[in-house]
């Protein structure tokens, strides 16, 4: 696994998230479980909780945009890079934009799963960078895994356990 640079984290372990919209290419509820189950995916195995705010500034953002989009990294239509997400810190820091080009699904392979998507973006917002281990959720390039059967790798959980410890609750 690796981290980036200075190791930012989030200091607290309560996260807020916001759905800043929605993509046309699933239903609003499909859109809603692939986003609170890619973080749950991180909460088992860290003291993190998330809690998703609908007004205000939440701590990770998310939104599908394309092309240019208000921040040094546009997009580039469809395929290629899928979404992006930004290191721990505040304003922009853990916010998660997913490429409105790419075509997302609940779970079909027609289509790029938004949980797998989502689930690496959110590693990024928490603070890993990409990982060597081809078997690790961080590996930079985007693999079609059943959402209901996914675990994270141990490369992952050791990543992630390396800025946050491991889930006290278990
Ligand atoms: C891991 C993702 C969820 C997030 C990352 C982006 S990020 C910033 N969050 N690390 C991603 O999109 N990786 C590319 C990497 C990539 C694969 N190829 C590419 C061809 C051109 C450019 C990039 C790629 C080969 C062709 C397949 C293109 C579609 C799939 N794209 C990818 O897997
Ligand atoms: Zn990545």
């Amino acid at each position: 696994f690796s981290t980036f640079g200075r190791n930012p984290k989030w200091e607290g372990k309560s996260l807020t998230f916001r759905i800043e919209n929605y993509t046309p290419d699933m239903s609003p509820s499909e859109v809603d479980e692939s986003i609170e189950k890619a973080l749950q995916v991180w909460a088992k195995v860290t003291p993190l909780r998330f809690t998703r705010i609908y007004s205000g500034t939440a701590d990770i953002r998310i939104s599908f945009v394309s092309g240019s989009h208000g921040d040094f990294y546009p997009f580039d239509g469809p395929g290629r890079i899928l979404a992006h997400a930004f290191a721990p810190g505040p304003g922009m820091g853990g916010d998660a934009h997913f490429d409105e080009d790419e075509n997302f699904t609940y779970r079909s392979s027609r289509g790029f799963v938004l949980f797998m998507v989502a689930a690496h973006e959110f590693g990024h917002s928490l603070g890993l960078d990409h990982s060597e281990d081809p078997s690790a959720l961080m590996y930079p390039t985007y693999s079609n895994k059943n959402p209901d059967t996914f675990v994270l790798s141990q490369d992952d959980v050791n990543g992630i356990q390396s800025l946050y410890g491991p889930n006290p609750d278990k």
